[in-house]
């Protein structure tokens, strides 16, 4: 059974359907959200206090070559998803929304020095790429938020924006998720420290998931739900599919196995959502993972609509997230 959520899944092409929570009571018009004034980012690292200097290798950013707090103290909000393009895109288009001056040159990667993740900041929004799978979220988590803590920032939301594999939801649906489990249906993430495993919550904030969805009201154009999210090691064998290089089950064994999956309220599959729900609440990040399906996995593996369709899709989960920074920022006018 999937830990405590307040309802089952939830699909918008029920418009009646919906909740009737109102959008003023949590979302109209407030800087920051109910809960979260002055809340500083945590890190629970005794051993960083001693350290002289601390270096964000994967970021090339360090305390003594970089001023945090003057570079990132005023960011309120922080959006991650694998591609660098993805992100350089929502950077580009969240600076446009909010209205800021200056053109897109002006917004450039402050993580050039490397190409292993991408950084890109308008105004209180950072934009980060993490790369595909945990242990690639998972680096770049550390530094980031080692980032935020150096930077003394507070009152931080942060967001994946991602893409999935949707089950049993039409395909460029938008999945909020409510719980992020593993793949035996948990919400549990597991980290292996030095040789023992330690087993983490993956509770995401479910204020912030409702408020998520409040949004998604006002966009008719796509449905969008909450729901759980299993993550996976892989995206072929780990995710049930016949398509890899290597498949030793059979069609019924991963429909099974799928609607199965679907029975525990899932309504989505990524690789990142398990280790970025366990590290950001227990650094006391709000956090949400809001993923387009890019296919239903029901009814196949192989993701093979257009590449405009695709990136159509990817913008949704943006659309989405700009309603909510609006919103947040008193800056939102509804059509
Ligand atoms: O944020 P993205 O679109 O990278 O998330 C999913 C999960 C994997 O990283 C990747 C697999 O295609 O997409
Ligand atoms: O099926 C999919 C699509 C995108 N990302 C995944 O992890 N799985």
């Amino acid at each position: 059974m999937v830990g405590k959520h307040r309802r089952s899944a939830w699909h918008s092409t029920l418009p009646d359907s919906r909740p009737s929570t109102t959008s003023s009571s949590r979302t109209t018009k407030q800087p920051l959200g109910i809960n979260q004034r002055n809340k500083f980012v945590h890190v629970k690292n005794p051993h960083l206090d001693s350290m002289d200097e601390d270096i964000l290798y994967h970021l090339d950013l360090g305390t003594k070559t970089h001023n945090f707090p003057a570079m990132f103290g005023d960011v309120k909000f922080v959006c991650v998803g694998g591609s660098p393009n993805r992100m350089k895109a929502f950077a580009l288009f969240i600076h446009k929304e909010l209205g800021f001056e200056g053109s897109e040159e002006d917004i450039q990667d402050i993580c050039a020095g490397t190409d292993r993740y991408c950084m890109y900041k308008t105004g209180p929004v950072l934009s980060i790429s993490h790369g595909m799978g945990i242990p690639s979220i998972s680096i770049m988590l550390h530094e980031l938020i080692k980032l935020l803590h150096h930077a003394k920032c507070c009152d931080v939301t942060i967001i994946r924006i991602g893409t999935s594999g949707g089950i049993g939801i039409e395909p460029g649906s938008v999945v909020i998720t409510d719980t992020a489990v593993n793949s035996f249906f948990k919400p549990q993430f597991e980290q292996i420290i030095l040789d023992t495993v330690v087993t983490r919550s993956t509770e995401l904030d479910k204020e912030l998931a409702e408020e998520l969805l409040n949004c998604s009201e006002e966009i008719r154009e796509f449905p969008t739900l909450i729901g759980h999210t299993m993550c996976t090691y892989d995206f072929y064998e780990g995710q049930g599919r016949l398509d890899g290089a290597l498949c030793f089950f059979s069609n019924e064994r991963k429909l099974d196995y799928l609607q199965r999956a679907y029975k525990a309220g899932i309504r989505n599959i990524e690789m990142e959502s398990t280790v970025f729900a366990a590290m950001c609440g227990l650094c006391d990040l709000k956090a949400a993972v809001v993923c387009v399906t890019l296919l239903n996995r029901l009814e196949c593996d192989q993701i093979s609509s257009p590449h405009e369709v695709l990136l159509e899709y990817q913008q949704r989960p943006q659309q989405l997230i700009s309603i909510l920074i609006k919103k947040r920022l008193g800056q939102h006018n509804p059509k």
